[in-house]
């Protein structure tokens, strides 16, 4: 499959030039097998071969971004918008491809960056201190940083008691403050309160004013339309579009119009062949693309990146396995010398309560002093109960609207926990009634995207655009999209065996996983979506 990229021409910022803020090339992520599902396919006894490949999420994507630009990233659920992200953001590390990025990344997710267990006060603190501010300046900004965020008293009750639009305002108010060249809002505004969004928003203008760049993840066509120059259309790993957002959204929301029209079968159908090419993706057909799309000569420069940049992740993949297994010999050798001490300072200590006891016999007033053994015993049972809390789960039944992102901010964890739990599941995939497995850790600490202001008072979140349009302008991407109708009589009939759209106008992705709703941007304006041509397969 060849990927489409039209060519984008930087804006120019107010002095008329333009920087380059991150350059992506040829980046792809796989992600591989568990060593036990490794194991399980060596011994045969895996399920069938679809799910015992390895899943390219991210496959052969380019695009160049400049300051002062805003960037809007749109795609089905699955489609890689995070694995991008994080990718920006540095807590992945692609496959293939590099990635030049000019300056500071803040990056916010509705449910990642905070830790529950602290205070929203001693969040603002730690993540100060990780961006290198002395105490004194962490300190100068806490005021405004706690005003920004609205949450009054609140900020000294722990993360964990906020609701998912508290933690929003919260990991949003911190990342601006810290100023960062190039911002990530993954999702994070979607749960906040219609003033906040707002108040937000004006925030993210200043700050593309001022040269910054900011990539911004959201289901909501209106938000995308309002705050975003540039789209960046990702399909199943891989950059369907990319350019104006005035030309881009209409065609992406002509997509899932498109796709809202087919059968539960042919969707189901579509989805599960997109996905089966993200798991037969390789190497060699990254190489083949590469060759594909160069003019006239052969572009050795970026074959030979594709070969470096995989043997550096395996080399690095190796330092991991080397450094796990000294990690082991250190663990087993430190487990081992804490045992001798213990035994030995038990023994000393034994000795010590006989002198006690002793002692007792004629200081009667005093308390007894305990013993050491029970106290031991009663340390090794919380040590076990800890350690086998770690991998401990309860099953959450999957709930009409719910999608990936949806519930891993609902329990205030990231999509990254729930794939190691379940390392088969498929975001595109989830269906109302089946059973995920979740850490048992959040079980009962669901929160609603609620907020609470300031009063102590309850209030369920409205986005601005639901509040000024009243046509359902807004989509709230945790609830399925009622289907759409085609935007005019021309449309044709959805078509009776699975598609395959056309790179112009293309493929559908559905509401139920995450698309767009068509009332998100202006209807019945000049700028009519294209029809799609209609995919025959
Ligand atoms: N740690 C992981 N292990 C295995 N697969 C993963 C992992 N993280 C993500 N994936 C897969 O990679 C694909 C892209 O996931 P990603 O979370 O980036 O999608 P997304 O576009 O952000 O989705 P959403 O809109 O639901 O947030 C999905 O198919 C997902 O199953």
């Amino acid at each position: 499959m060849s990927v489409e990229t039209t060519d984008v021409l930087p804006l120019p910022n107010k002095s008329g030039q333009t920087k380059l803020k991150v350059r992506a090339s040829l980046i792809s992520k796989k992600f591989e097998l568990s060593q036990n599902e490794k194991l399980k396919e060596l011994l045969g006894i895996g399920k069938n071969s679809r799910e015992i490949k390895d899943f390219w999420a991210l496959r052969n994507v380019n695009f160049e971004v400049y300051d002062g630009e805003a960037i809007g990233i749109v795609g089905l659920n699955g489609s890689g918008k995070s694995t991008l992200l994080n990718i920006i953001d540095k807590s992945l590390s692609s496959t293939t491809g590099e990635l030049q990025i000019n300056g500071e990344v803040s990056y916010i997710a509705i449910g990642a960056g905070l830790k529950v267990g602290l205070t929203g006060r001693d969040n603002i603190r730690l993540k100060g201190t990780m961006m290198g501010m002395s105490k004194k300046e962490i300190e100068d900004k806490m005021d405004e940083i706690i005003d920004f965020s609205e949450l009054g008293p609140f900020i000294d009750r722990p993360v964990k008691d906020y609701s998912s639009g508290m933690r929003s305002k919260l990991a949003f108010s911190i990342a601006v403050n810290q100023d960062p060249d190039i911002l990530i809002i993954d999702e994070a505004l979607s749960v906040g309160d219609s003033t906040f969004a707002a108040k937000s928003a004006k925030k993210m203008f200043e700050f593309r004013e001022r040269g910054k760049t900011i990539f911004v993840v959201s289901h909501n066509a209106g938000q995308i339309q309002k705050w975003t120059d540039k789209v960046i259309w990702l399909h199943y790993g891989e950059v369907k579009e990319y350019g104006a957002t005035k030309d881009i959204l209409p065609k992406y929301q002509t997509f899932i119009t498109w796709f809202n029209k087919l059968s539960k079968e042919q969707q189901e159908q579509y989805k599960l062949d997109r996905r089966q090419e993200q798991l037969d993706y390789s190497v060699e057909e990254l190489k083949q693309e590469v060759i594909d799309n160069s003019e006239g000569e052969i572009d050795s420069a970026s074959l030979e990146m594709i070969d470096n940049t995989i043997a550096k992740s395996k080399n690095k993949a190796k330092l991991t396995l080397t450094s796990k297994i000294i990690m082991s010999i250190c663990a087993v050798f430190m487990v081992a010398t804490v045992f001798m001490t213990a035994k030995s300072g038990s023994v000393d200590k034994l000795n010590q309560t006989k002198t006690t006891k002793q002692s007792k016999v004629v200081k009667k007033s005093q308390p007894p002093k305990k013993s050491s053994k029970p106290s031991k015993s009663q340390d090794s049972s919380t040590k076990k109960k800890s350690s086998s809390k770690a991998t401990e789960t309860f099953d959450y039944i999957v709930q009409e609207g719910d999608t990936l992102s949806s519930i891993a901010a609902t329990y205030g964890i990231s999509t990254d926990e729930i794939h190691k739990l379940n390392p088969h599941l498929d975001p595109s995939l989830i269906t109302v009634g089946m059973v995920i497995k979740l850490p048992k850790s959040v079980e009962g600490k669901a929160t609603t995207p609620e907020s609470v202001d300031n009063s102590g008072q309850t209030t369920t979140d409205v986005p601005e655009e639901s509040a000024n349009t009243g046509q359902g302008d807004f989509y709230n991407p945790y609830q399925p999209t009622p289907p759409v109708e085609m935007p005019s009589p021309e449309n044709p009939a959805p078509p009776t065996s699975t598609p395959e759209p056309s790179p112009a106008a293309p493929d559908p992705g559905g509401s139920d996983q995450g698309g767009m709703e068509q009332g998100g941007t202006d209807q019945g304006g000049d700028s009519e979506p294209q029809i799609p041509e209609v995919p025959v397969s």
